[in-house]
């Protein structure tokens, strides 16, 4: 029986090339397999992995089972896998797609719900496992770690709720899964999590989960939260996003910046990086904000900063990346002018009123290519709507750059070091990264740039009151 389930081996080959590639823009993951490969640090580590299925994450699988780990993977979204690099990683580096020898991976796009759980589950299953289970959860969204919850919390009570009581259709996919792995009074979920040394989270929303299982005292396991470690969250939001804005326009519209006038609605991490690259292409950047402070920056930034009113009717680009809810309203966008583009790449699907613009009487929405629409108003006037509202930058573009990755995937793979190497130093609680580890990713992706540090001298460093070789910034340092 294969240990794995993936959309077509045949395209393993083709993953194999891509991941050779983007092993050289990822120099923070290559330089620990480097360093750590006499080590073994995580020898005996079984991974369960549930995080997008993507070229740069199989360079993350990769350098896990290079410091010694066995993984299982299942991605964190029903449309993120890159089939080509689930093919390469169940296939492995050596295996052939008729003699697969890599890691065991339950991932395709388009999965269905009960696909995505029964991936899930998959992943959490480990056939030779004392416990049925692993002994490490790398997580993105917390799904991984909430199937293990509920199904502790579920065994403790003797009972799953009935799926009738379900609040929608993901959470009832989860009670018919956990009714079925219950009913045999295995104990599987207790057996499972009995052995896990603790969880490392990538995103923002996984952590909100953690923080608030912590607070209600449930969290069966230590974890190290990655998403406010300043080399990943900086470098996603800012930097990432500064790459894969005008990237998704670009294959979207193949509209010329220059010489427009773009809008960027909230200037934070993202909003910052999106101004910079609009302006870099030579587009008159507008900002909105509803914070001071960060209306301040936008305006000493040489921005023009004013309210969505003032220039929906004038502007030809609009990017909203504030993480709030409606940003821009059909009556906005009804005021727009003819072909203006409107994008979303800050939250989900609800910063741009998709609802709103639907239910306009005698409004035509029109499939230019996947992930492009135009929207005609009953004047004739047309506006192009980019990945229906949701984050452009993955529906019209392939998300961050692998050199933003290894950053991300860096700070991930220490943070698994430190929890399987140090359970004595993580009680059950949740943690940051230490910040010499923080600098330390930092530090292992200045040699690929071209980077050459400044060594902070003895009495420089009592000066400053730090140590030589660092951490160089208070735990509150806001960079
Ligand atoms: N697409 C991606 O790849 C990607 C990557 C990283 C983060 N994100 C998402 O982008 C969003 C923003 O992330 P961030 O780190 O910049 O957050 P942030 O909090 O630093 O910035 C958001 C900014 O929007 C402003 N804002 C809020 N409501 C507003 C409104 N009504 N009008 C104008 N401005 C408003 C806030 O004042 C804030 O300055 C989050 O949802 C985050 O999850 C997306
Ligand atoms: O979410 C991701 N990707 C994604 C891709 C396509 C897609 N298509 C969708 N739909 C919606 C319904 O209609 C059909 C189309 S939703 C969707 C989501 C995603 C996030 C972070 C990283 C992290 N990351 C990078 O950024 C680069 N490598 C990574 O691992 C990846 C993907």
């Amino acid at each position: 029986r294969q240990d794995f389930k993936v959309a077509d081996l045949s395209l393993a080959e083709f993953g194999r090339k891509e991941i050779t590639l983007a092993e050289h823009e990822m120099p923070g993951l290559m330089s620990i397999r480097k360093e750590y490969a006499e080590a073994q640090p995580l020898a005996g580590a079984r991974v369960t992995g549930s995080l997008h299925m993507t070229v740069q994450t199989a360079v993350l699988i990769e350098t896990l089972v290079a410091l010694g780990a066995e993984v299982r993977w299942a991605s964190c979204n029903i449309f993120s896998t890159q089939d080509h690099a689930a093919a390469a990683i169940a296939v492995g580096p050596n295996g052939t797609p008729d003699n697969p020898q890599g890691v065991p991976v339950f991932a395709w796009k388009g999965e269905t719900l009960d696909e995505y759980w029964w991936c899930t589950e998959q992943a959490l299953t480990w056939p030779n496992s004392p416990t049925g289970g692993p002994n490490m959860i790398l997580d993105d969204g917390g799904d991984a770690t909430l199937l293990v919850h509920k199904g502790v919390e579920y065994e403790k009570d003797g009972k799953v709720p009935s799926p009738d009581t379900a609040e929608n259709d993901e959470h009832r996919v989860i009670l018919e899964l956990l009714n079925r792995t219950i009913s045999d009074g295995s104990q599987k979920w207790t057996q499972l999590a009995s052995e896990i040394r603790g969880v490392t989270e990538e995103t923002t929303t996984g952590v909100h989960r953690l923080y608030e299982m912590q607070r209600d005292g449930v969290l069966l396991f230590p974890a190290i939260n990655v998403n406010d470690a300043v080399t990943k969250s900086k470098f996603d939001n800012k930097y990432g996003c500064r790459h894969s804005l005008v990237d998704g326009i670009n294959r979207a519209t193949d509209v010329l910046i220059g010489g427009k006038t773009a809008v960027v609605c909230g200037y934070g991490d993202v909003g910052k990086g999106c101004a910079e690259s609009l302006r870099g292409q030579g587009a008159r950047v507008i900002v909105t904000e509803i914070d001071p402070i960060c209306a301040l920056q936008a305006a000493m930034d040489g921005y023009q900063v004013t309210t969505l009113d003032e220039v929906v009717d004038k502007a030809d680009i609009f990017v909203t990346t504030t993480g709030n809810k409606d940003i821009i309203m059909a009556a906005d966008m009804a005021k727009m002018k003819h072909q203006a583009i409107v994008g979303n790449i800050g939250h989900f699907d609800n910063e741009i009123d998709m609802a709103g613009l639907a239910q306009i009487p005698g409004i035509v929405k029109d499939e230019v290519k996947p992930q492009v629409h135009t929207w005609t108003f009953p004047d004739g006037k047309k506006i192009i709507v980019l990945s229906e509202g949701r984050l452009l930058n993955l529906g019209n573009a392939t998300g961050h750059p692998s050199f933003v990755m290894s950053n991300s995937f860096a700070d991930q793979t220490l943070a698994q070091i430190e929890l399987f190497t140090k359970p004595d130093e993580y009680p059950t609680g949740v943690y940051v990264l230490p910040k010499h580890l923080d600098e330390k990713v930092a530090r292992l992706h200045l040699d690929s740039l071209g980077v050459k540090l400044t060594q902070l001298r003895p009495e420089q460093a009592s000066y400053i009151g730090v140590e030589v070789d660092g951490p160089f910034k208070s735990d509150h340092y806001r960079y």
